[in-house]
């Protein structure tokens, strides 16, 4: 692994905005169950991170703890430059959060349930509340199903009610745990739209997933949980270009080059017509020279970058 992927432990060098939200030994066991086993978590201010794991790494026990709804057993959470559980009353305000079991009334409508989450909302005037419920309705796409109890809604439905909640005033920091889940791939695409607006205005964006695609679509940055523990953080570029680099080049004679390869030690295989060779104890023009001094005609030779998939293949596999 190269320095930009960062194992659980190894401290994040501080972004120039500071961070909106950081966790150090974030630690949360239910009996012999460890759910979140010393995590190092840090969220750069007006970065999109997403959280990503499988089912069961320890999400939304983290996210949980980050807004204070879980209090960890050992650790410090820091969130808006305050502590957690202990700050929320003067951090919450600030935050917006879509998390399992948003506690709607469900023989309330959409509108009705909205309008009592926003008369607790702090920063909203009584008067505002008519238009910020409409202008949060307006933008999950739910105006036309406002009336409605919600107890009748989809599971798409709800998780966008939720997302309503969380965007019912301008937030410093907002937090999605799985939001995709349940909507179709329209939903999915506005909820991207959504976080894409969020970032554009400066926005902090935490947001779990345990699908790749999504990640990879929205984030700027990306923490990898396997098992309670982080296994990697940094900048999605970054962390994508650290992956297993390798280069694969375009010759009319794949056996030809496959054989010059192999006489200089060099490891390659087929793929897809070409040539793939691991760049990890050789330099491209080494393949190159190996290749031509074989005589075999290099057409084209790029660099390949691994997708986040193999990265997170790679990476759950370490931890196990
Ligand atoms: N309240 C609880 N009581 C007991 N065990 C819990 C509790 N909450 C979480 N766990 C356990 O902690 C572990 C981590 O769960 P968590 O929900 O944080 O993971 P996750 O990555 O968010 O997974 P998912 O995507 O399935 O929600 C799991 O083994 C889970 O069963």
């Amino acid at each position: 692994m190269t320095g930009v992927v960062e194992s659980a432990g190894v401290a994040a060098a501080a972004p120039a905005g500071g961070f909106a939200a950081r966790t150090t030994g974030l630690r949360k066991t239910y009996g012999e169950t460890v759910a979140v086993a010393g995590v190092d978590l840090a969220v750069p201010r007006g970065a999109v991170v997403g959280v990503l794991g499988p089912n069961g790494s320890g999400k939304t026990t983290t996210i949980r703890m980050l807004l204070g709804l879980t209090r960890p057993t050992a650790g410090t959470v820091e969130v808006l430059g305050h502590p957690m559980p202990d700050g929320a009353a003067h951090v919450l305000p600030g935050v917006g959060a879509l998390v399992e079991g948003p506690g709607f009334h469900p023989f309330l409508s959409g509108r009705e349930n909205l309008t009592r989450c926003a008369a607790v909302e702090p920063a909203l005037a009584t008067g505002r509340i008519r238009d910020a419920v409409a202008d949060a309705l307006e933008r999950v796409g739910l105006t036309a199903a406002a009336h409605r109890r919600y107890k009748g809604y989809s599971l798409g439905m709800k998780q966008r009610l939720g997302l309503a909640a969380a965007l019912l005033v301008p937030r410093e920091l907002v937090v999605l745990d799985e939001p995709t889940n349940g909507l179709d791939p329209a939903g999915t695409r506005e909820i991207r739209r959504i976080i894409a607006d969020l970032h554009s205005v400066g926005t902090t964006v935490v947001v779990s997933s345990h699908l790749l695609s999504e990640v990879e679509a929205t984030c700027t940055h990306v923490a990898v949980m396997t098992r309670g523990s982080l296994v990697a953080q940094g900048d999605l570029g970054e962390l994508l270009e650290s992956g297993r680099p390798h280069l694969v080049v375009s010759t009319a004679d794949v056996e030809g080059g496959l054989h010059a390869l192999r006489d200089h030690g060099i490891a390659a295989r087929e793929e897809d017509g070409r040539l793939r060779v691991e760049l990890t104890d050789v330099d491209p023009p080494e393949v190159i020279a190996a290749l031509v001094h074989a005589g075999v005609g290099v057409h084209e030779a790029r660099r390949g970058r691994a997708g986040l998939e193999d990265l997170f293949a790679q990476l759950t596999e370490e931890a196990t």
